[in-house]
């Protein structure tokens, strides 16, 4: 049964097989899909054998070539789900020096893609383009991309680009090697990143080291090709086997969505007694797919929620506009692993600020700022009644509609009186008390985002010189990424402001090129009041010596807090929280991406600036390559004080 099938999706392309040229695609259509394993049919929709005259250049559209397909059967709706085209390689040399043979080719392939179009294929198979010379296969490939764009059905040209090496290719790492992942990129360049030209790798026997294969979890990899000479046979009993590298390659490419296709061309025929059956020679081969498939990490319903928003830009919070709805507020209570943190953090402050045998006569004064519905003064109390300690809290909150929901919370439960409710910007607020406590939640994805520094800065005023602030710091880091599809998002926008604006991103389909590293890190309470929230910061990333070169795209932006001492939380890749959702990475754009070779230094500034009005971020890249300077005096994004 079809692996899609087998799992209750009938619609899911996961693993497919690619067969010789046949006339009546039909036929193989009803052995492999309709009767056999697999999702979908990978097919050529011309006779691999067909030559044209060398001598002769071809007049388009007269001559009649040998397709398959022809009044076989076939729906449209089966050409588009089940079938993916194989564009015929062997006669495709586009880049020819002949120009009968170039011309030809260059009709042949627009012929093909017509073909393909004509039956309603969504998915067409371009031959590995040559490393060395490839402008006018490319050129050829553009022209075909800037006519599909008016088309109703969105086609995808995948072009095929091998990863590694076969045995026979194998000599120990050589530098004339072409990196393949180079030949994608010079090729994308040349379509100037067109949307519908995307990936289909065909993986071979050794696989590149590991840093160079990571590059491909952040290109359009949309289907990967299997050839049947990577699986391996037990010395005993003559069982198929993947091994281990293959195996997590294939389990990484299926979290990306990535379509596997195992390859009928080159089935060995010791295979086919390890399969045990001679007319399902490739059974064996689906199964360790199938396998691989199943025994992936169950989806949580976090990241089910969460799925139509991989890779979208969303534009980041600005503190001064949001939380003006209740969904906002919504979404942030829903992170019971950030409340649980704020509960451990304020019952150690309290434990140590009031000793056991006065914590019947002491009443710590706790102040929340930016109290929203009142979670963090839950959180509070609940510290309290954990700990045994006494509280006199003050719960700040400037947004008029949430104060109402405030005030019915604490009213609800007879805080009354414990609690007081004050509808006041913390900046205009003249509190009766000092504080001993401030606890406060205005952390932004890039930790200081959202203005915490400046709203806190205003509430230390009423802080008792001992008094502790909840979170007592937090650090934003950097890390460079690859990120075609969301360059091409804001691409597509037009205009600068998209290209410079930091975003709010779920990265799904990135690949993350260095660890990641510190930017400003702010403490509270300061020690000083003049010391300003101006900040700047050059960071220096090498790029590993095993990834080959790259391209970057932007930085994908985290923070860590310290809440209070030991208590840390954070979205930092490396030592990320579980399960705290309440933070989306940023990304900061690079308006033209930049290539990085192995080895080398990437060299950026990053800049926190304020002004009496606004606060904002400017950043650039000095090496390999200068970049302009983004979002110079905030033109197209800001915080409003
Ligand atoms: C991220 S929400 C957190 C809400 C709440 N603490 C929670 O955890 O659910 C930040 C809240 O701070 C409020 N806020 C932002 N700046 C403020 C200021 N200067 N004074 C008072 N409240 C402020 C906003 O209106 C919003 O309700």
């Amino acid at each position: 049964m079809p692996l899609g099938h087998a799992l209750d999706n009938r619609f899911a392309q996961l693993c497919g097989i690619e067969v010789p040229f046949s006339f009546d695609v039909k036929r193989a259509l009803d052995i492999n899909v309709r009767h056999g394993d697999f999702d979908f049919l990978f097919c050529p929709l011309m006779y691999t054998g067909y030559a044209p005259n060398k001598d002769k250049a071809l007049t388009l559209n007269r001559q009649l070539l040998p397709y398959a397909g022809v009044n076989t059967g076939v729906t449209y709706g089966q050409w588009a789900g089940l079938v993916f085209a194989k564009i015929s390689p062997t006669w495709l040399d586009l880049d020819s020096e002949d120009e009968n043979v170039r011309v030809n080719a260059e009709a042949i392939l627009k012929q093909q893609i017509e073909w393909a179009s004509y039956l309603s294929v969504k998915h067409c198979v371009l031959p590995t383009p040559d490393g060395n010379s490839c402008a006018n296969y490319a050129k050829c490939v553009n022209q075909i991309l800037q006519g599909l764009k008016n088309m109703e059905s969105a086609m995808k040209l995948l072009l095929r680009i091998p990863v590694g090496m076969s045995n026979d290719d194998y000599r120990p790492l050589s530098n004339a090697l072409v990196d393949s992942w180079e030949t994608w990129n010079s090729f994308r360049m040349l379509c100037d990143h067109h949307s519908q030209l995307v990936v289909a790798l065909d993986i071979k026997r050794v696989l590149p080291p590991e840093n160079s294969l990571k590059r491909w979890f952040g290109e359009p990899v949309t289907a990967a090709i299997l050839d049947t000479e990577i699986f391996l046979t037990k010395a005993r009993g003559n069982t198929l086997y993947l091994p281990k590298r293959h195996q997590k390659l294939i389990a990484d490419l299926f979290h990306l969505d990535t379509r596997i296709v195992i390859s009928e061309i080159k089935v060995p025929t010791s295979a086919q007694s390890a399969a045990g059956s001679k007319s399902q020679p490739l059974l064996a081969y689906w199964s360790q797919v199938s396998n691989i498939y199943k025994q992936r990490d169950p989806v949580s319903e976090q990241e089910r929620s969460e799925f139509y928003t991989r890779d979208i830009l969303q534009p980041s919070l600005r503190p001064s506009r949001n939380y003006s709805h209740a969904i906002s507020y919504d979404d942030h209570e829903k992170d019971l692993v950030k409340y649980l943190h704020y509960e451990i953090a304020i019952s150690r402050a309290l434990l140590e600020r009031v000793p056991d045998e006065r914590a019947s006569v002491i009443a710590t004064v706790l102040v929340v700022v930016g109290a929203g519905r009142g979670r963090l003064v839950h959180a509070s109390l609940k510290a309290a009644e954990r700990t045994g300690r006494k509280l006199r809290v003050y719960a700040v909150e400037k947004n008029p509609q949430t104060v109402i929901a405030l005030d019915e919370l604490i009213r609800a439960n007879n805080w009354d009186n414990t609690v007081s409710v004050v509808s006041s910007d913390v900046r205009d607020w003249s509190a009766p008390e000092r504080a001993d406590i401030l606890v406060s939640d205005f952390l932004g994805s890039f930790g200081d985002n959202e203005l915490s520094p400046e709203s806190l800065d205003a509430a230390q005023r009423f802080l008792e010189k001992d008094g502790i602030s909840i979170p007592s710091s937090y650090t934003s880091f950097l890390q460079p990424l690859t990120a075609p599809k969301l360059y091409q998002e804001a691409k597509a926008r037009k205009d600068i402001l998209h290209s410079e604006s930091a975003c709010l991103v779920n990265l799904h389909n990135v690949a993350r090129l260095t660890p990641s590293q510190q930017v400003f890190t702010f403490s509270h309470p300061k020690c000083s009041d003049n010391q300003s929230n101006q900040r700047y910061q050059k960071l220096e990333f090498r790029i590993p010596t095993d990834t080959g070169s790259a391209m970057v795209h932007g930085f994908a932006g985290y923070f860590n807090a310290t809440l209070y001492k030991s208590v840390l939380f954070g979205t930092e890749p490396s030592t990320m929280t579980p399960n705290l959702n309440t933070w989306l990475p940023m990304f900061f754009p690079l308006r033209t991406p930049i290539c990085v070779h192995r080895g080398s230094i990437l060299e950026v500034h990053f800049w926190r600036c304020v002004d009496s009005r606004k606060v904002w971020y400017e950043w650039c890249v000095t090496s390999p390559s200068s970049s302009p300077i983004h979002n110079c005096n905030g033109r197209s994004c800001w915080m409003d004080l």
